[in-house]
């Protein structure tokens, strides 16, 4: 798969250059979640049939982190790498990022098709019913069927629906503000995940027998509700249980100023200093809360563990 970044104006661009005929999945994507994939899919499927390269283009930074509309959007739920791993996945053979600057986000949608669009030799474009495009987000679908015309075939995907709801970018982030990562789950057709590096925290885990891996991380998420979870954490290429807090620590601070988000792995000993590690959220068990004594605590953290090990054990088995 290759991987280009545009910047606007893309037309003496070697990328414009050697294009090749090609249908292409248009959209942000935050997520890769099941409409999203379902897009891609159609674009790939139409690929095939058509004998085109399956190419995707997606905007980066989010074009509601530039244009200031939305103070949430600097986070996402799978940073940029992490989605061009998941287009490698879906069986894309090239992936565009454009550069969202303020100047391209003044390009008209008759722009657009001209100068980015024909450019890049796309044939057959494929988007989802809701896409906007354009300055202003002027352009709908319907308007891109008819600036495509007459060699440009626009194919514009139904809602996916889950029970009842259009899946979304959306919907996935309010599941997780409310702590129900299995909701999330099924939007995103596997578990959200938060990667990063493990770093040194207070020390206290282990004086508690409870060591605990602190995560920084690898760039900006969303973050869950806070509270303890039951979690899958994937370190040097295995998958180990573990149960994860994220919190404020009251218990022993009046006022830590970001929460943190720390991992106790259950039936593990080893140094996980510096290594990247990345964190599945599964379910979701209690409130931080704040003790009275440490010895609550522990005892706390103890039943939190034992609750995460069932509850894992049952959900490896599906
Ligand atoms: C499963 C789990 C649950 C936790 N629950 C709480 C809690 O309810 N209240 C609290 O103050 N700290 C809670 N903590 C955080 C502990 O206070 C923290 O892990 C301990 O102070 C060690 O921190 P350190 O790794 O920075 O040394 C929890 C930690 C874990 C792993
Ligand atoms: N079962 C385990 N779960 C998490 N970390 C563990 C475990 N066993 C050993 N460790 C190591 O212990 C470190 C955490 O110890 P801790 O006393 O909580 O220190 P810190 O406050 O620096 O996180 C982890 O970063 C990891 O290197």
């Amino acid at each position: 798969m290759e991987i280009i970044s545009l910047q606007y104006p893309i037309v003496s661009s070697q990328a414009a250059l050697t294009a090749k005929p090609k249908t292409l999945a248009i959209g942000h994507f935050d997520g890769v979640h099941r409409g999203h994939q379902n897009v891609i899919r159609h674009a790939m499927e139409t690929a095939r049939a058509a004998g085109l390269q399956g190419a995707i283009m997606t905007f980066h930074p989010h074009p509601k982190e530039v244009l200031g509309q939305s103070g949430q959007y600097t986070a996402s739920l799978t940073p940029l790498d992490e989605k061009v791993e998941r287009f490698r996945k879906l069986g894309a053979q090239v992936v565009y990022i454009v550069n969202f600057d303020l100047e391209f986000a003044s390009v008209t949608p008759a722009d657009f098709v001209e100068q980015v669009l024909r450019p890049l030799q796309v044939k057959k474009a494929t988007v989802g019913f809701d896409f906007t495009f354009g300055a202003k987000g002027a352009g709908k679908p319907e308007t891109l069927w008819a600036l495509g015309e007459p060699d440009i075939e626009v194919e514009i995907v139904d809602p996916f629906m889950q029970d009842g709801d259009k899946v979304s970018s959306t919907l996935i982030r309010e599941a997780l503000s409310e702590g129900r990562p299995e909701v999330a789950e099924q939007l995103l057709g596997e578990p959200y995940q938060v990667r990063g590096v493990v770093i040194h925290g207070e020390g206290r885990g282990r004086t508690i027998g409870f060591p605990t891996a602190n995560i920084k991380q690898e760039a900006a998420y969303v973050i869950p509700r806070q509270g303890v979870y039951a979690v899958m954490v994937q370190v040097d290429g295995k998958r180990v249980p573990a149960v994860l807090n994220i919190g404020v620590k009251p218990t022993f601070h009046e006022k830590l100023p970001e929460p943190v988000m720390e991992a106790h792995l259950l039936d593990f000993s080893g140094d996980l200093y510096d290594k990247s590690i990345t964190v599945q959220f599964i379910s979701f068990l209690r409130s931080e809360k704040k003790f009275g004594s440490i010895d609550e605590l522990i005892a706390q953290i103890k039943s939190d563990a034992e609750q995460a090990s069932s509850v894992l054990a049952a959900y490896n088995k599906n």
